[in-house]
């Protein structure tokens, strides 16, 4: 087996020539995640209490224990669920007026990961080159960058439904690249991803966020939000009970973490102890 790891030089010269073609306007404005008194309430449990997230350029790492409304606050930034109150921009649109403009200029790795399940890895990545506008041309020579960037090359002509885990993950995730949207919305994009995967995908979206685009994802794990995120928000009871740059943070992340959810000090059953 040959090791994929690759060197900054290669990440830097592979996001220029993936990313040169497709120019949307570039400002500020249209990088911004705007989420105002976002409520979200399922039957009679309150999920998300009026989060206010203003996110730029960079990468922001939203945090928080299972359960605790990281994936409902990505659905609602996405548009895939509307708030019960407050409101989203996605650089300065709301989706309800302009959700295909919004679309064109974001990239979602969902927590379903959205394939079309009887469709190959390549064919996926065919399909959706033409909704974000790009002709077939530039969709096959993307898809192909993508595909071998990610180490997809052996599961290139395998159905969605037939991958593993992390295939189909890192299938979602060239989706959400495809376009090179100004802003990225990823769910979980370092979990159930081989070391070698995770330290290229970590190089890629470090390379992008330093070339403006904004990144917010969720992770789990703290090690890999701790060296690349450059902000880090913790979600508990529903709001944003921390806000940090781990850069500027004498306590590292774990710290800041386990300070709001509790250090877990777990009594192991006696019947699995023995
Ligand atoms: N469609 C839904 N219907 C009912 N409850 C839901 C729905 N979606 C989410 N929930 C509830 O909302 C809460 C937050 O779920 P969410 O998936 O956003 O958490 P999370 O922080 O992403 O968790 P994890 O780390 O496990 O992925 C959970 O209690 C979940 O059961």
């Amino acid at each position: 087996m040959q090791a994929i790891l690759p060197d900054v030089d290669s990440v830097a010269e592979y996001s220029e020539k993936l990313f040169a073609r497709v120019c949307l306007p570039v400002s500020r404005e249209n990088r911004v995640i705007d989420c105002r008194a976002a409520t979200k309430n399922y039957a009679s449990k309150t999920v998300l209490r009026g989060i206010h997230l203003v996110v730029e350029p960079g990468i922001c790492a939203l945090l928080g224990a299972n359960g605790a409304g990281k994936s409902t606050l990505l659905r609602l930034l996405s548009g895939l669920e509307e708030p019960d109150s407050g409101s989203v921009f996605i650089g300065g649109l709301g989706f309800r007026d302009h959700g295909v403009s919004i679309r064109r200029n974001l990239g979602v790795l969902p927590e379903g990961l959205g394939l079309f399940e009887s469709l190959t890895v390549i064919e996926n990545l065919m399909a959706v080159g033409p909704i974000y506008g790009l002709t077939k041309s530039e969709t096959a020579t993307r898809a192909a960058d993508l595909i071998g960037f990610l180490d997809l090359t052996q599961g290139r002509n395998t159905a969605a439904r037939n991958c593993s885990f992390g295939m189909r993950k890192k299938t979602a995730l060239a989706m959400a690249l495809l376009h090179k949207p100004n802003v990225l919305l990823l769910d979980e994009p370092f979990e159930g991803i081989d070391p070698a995967s995770s330290t290229v995908i970590q190089m890629l979206l470090s390379q992008l966020s330093r070339s403006g685009t904004t990144i917010l994802l969720t992770s789990h794990i703290l090690s890999t939000v701790q060296k690349i995120a450059n902000r880090v928000v913790i979600l508990y009871e529903g709001r944003v009970e921390a806000d940090f740059d781990p850069s500027t943070t004498e306590a590292g992340v774990e710290e800041v973490y386990f300070s709001i959810a509790g250090r877990p000090q777990p009594e192991v059953p006696d019947w699995l102890r023995s």
